[in-house]
């Protein structure tokens, strides 16, 4: 696991020095995400620098476009992920309106503070600076001048189109969760703090642990998957309904709500992560209860016998 480094008062910028950074947001640590960040990992190698992922604390439109933010990833998931990714450190810069508000020049100044990496890592269409005027053609003019090589790459490609973090947002809202994952590089998963919910789950003989999935990162679409749930620490098979439950939509609010196979205890309050592997079917508005019990029975059965 690489170190984390916020950028603040306190970061020493010599570290940057000789470096190869790889330069984003990287909601989701894609496959793309991937390959620039082997593309770092590549050039410290041949110089003898560190590979860096340098990346933002928020995603910059958590400021500019709050009502239309759509992530793949919390913050904290994104940085954990970036750290695991095989770079040697992340660097996080604070996104603030006064940092975003500088021109280009500015940015790249406030940031590297007279230390410029020996090699800096951007998909071609990478922007920066206030307004996103920045382009790779100011940062080449900017990395000229500081001795830095800059090195803009097309965005890697699967099945014939670019791996973005839109196109796997589409997939995983058409319940296409296989394809989703191979553009992700690993399974798509949510996480978050098992709640209280009607207690109902009990008397239909399958108890399901209930989460808010926050909505900006409600990306996966409606229905019932084939999943893997992690309680502190230990993998538990798990079919798992996505949106809220067409049978009691006028008595809950839960999101996300996971039977956990072979699992007894309690787990209101506890983390829980829930890792998505299989479509199972979309969601049913039940006549009689007693069909929805047999369905969602038959479900956890093809869980245990296929996952
Ligand atoms: C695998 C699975 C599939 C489900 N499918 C449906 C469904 O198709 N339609 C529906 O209305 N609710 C569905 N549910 C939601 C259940 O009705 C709900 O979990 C149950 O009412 C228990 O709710 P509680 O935990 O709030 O008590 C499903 C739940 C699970 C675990
Ligand atoms: N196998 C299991 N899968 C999911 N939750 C379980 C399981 N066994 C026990 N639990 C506990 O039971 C709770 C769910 O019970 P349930 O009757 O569905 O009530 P609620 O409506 O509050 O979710 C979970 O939040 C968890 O604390």
């Amino acid at each position: 696991m690489a170190e984390i480094l916020k950028c603040d008062e306190t970061f020493d910028h010599t570290y940057f020095s000789g470096s190869s950074c790889a330069f984003g947001v990287f909601d989701g640590v894609h496959c793309g995400h991937r390959y620039l960040l082997s593309c770092a990992q590549q050039t410290a190698c041949e110089s003898g620098g560190a590979s860096i992922a340098l990346t933002f604390d928020i995603d910059p439109d958590e400021v500019f476009h709050p009502e239309r933010l759509k992530k793949l990833m919390t913050n904290e998931e994104r940085i954990k992920a970036l750290s695991e990714s095989g770079v040697d450190a992340v660097v996080v810069l604070p996104f603030t309106k006064r940092f975003s508000a500088s021109t280009p020049e500015e940015f790249l100044l406030n940031t590297f503070n007279g230390h410029a990496p020996s090699y800096l890592h951007v998909g071609f269409d990478f922007r920066f600076g206030a307004r996103a005027k920045g382009t790779v053609r100011e940062l080449s003019n900017w990395a000229e001048a500081a001795g830095t090589e800059v090195c803009a790459h097309d965005l890697a490609s699967a099945d014939g189109a670019p791996i973005t973090a839109t196109r796997i947002r589409l997939l995983l809202g058409e319940n296409d969760i296989a394809e989703a994952n191979k553009l992700l590089g690993h399974p798509y998963y949510v996480v978050g703090t098992v709640e209280q919910g009607r207690g109902e789950g009990k008397e239909f003989g399958f108890r399901t642990a209930n989460l808010k999935v926050p909505s900006q990162l409600q990306a996966l679409g409606a229905g019932v998957y084939g999943a893997y749930a992690y309680v502190n620490g230990r993998r538990y098979k798990a079919a798992v309904s996505v949106g809220v439950s067409p049978v009691f939509e006028d008595r809950t609010d839960a999101t996300c709500e996971a039977h956990l196979l072979d699992f007894e205890g309690d787990l209101y309050g506890k983390p829980i992560k829930v890792e998505f592997h299989h479509f199972l079917r979309p969601m049913i508005k039940f006549e009689t209860l007693d069909e929805l019990i047999a369905t969602v029975n038959g479900n956890i059965a093809w869980v245990r016998e296929n996952m």
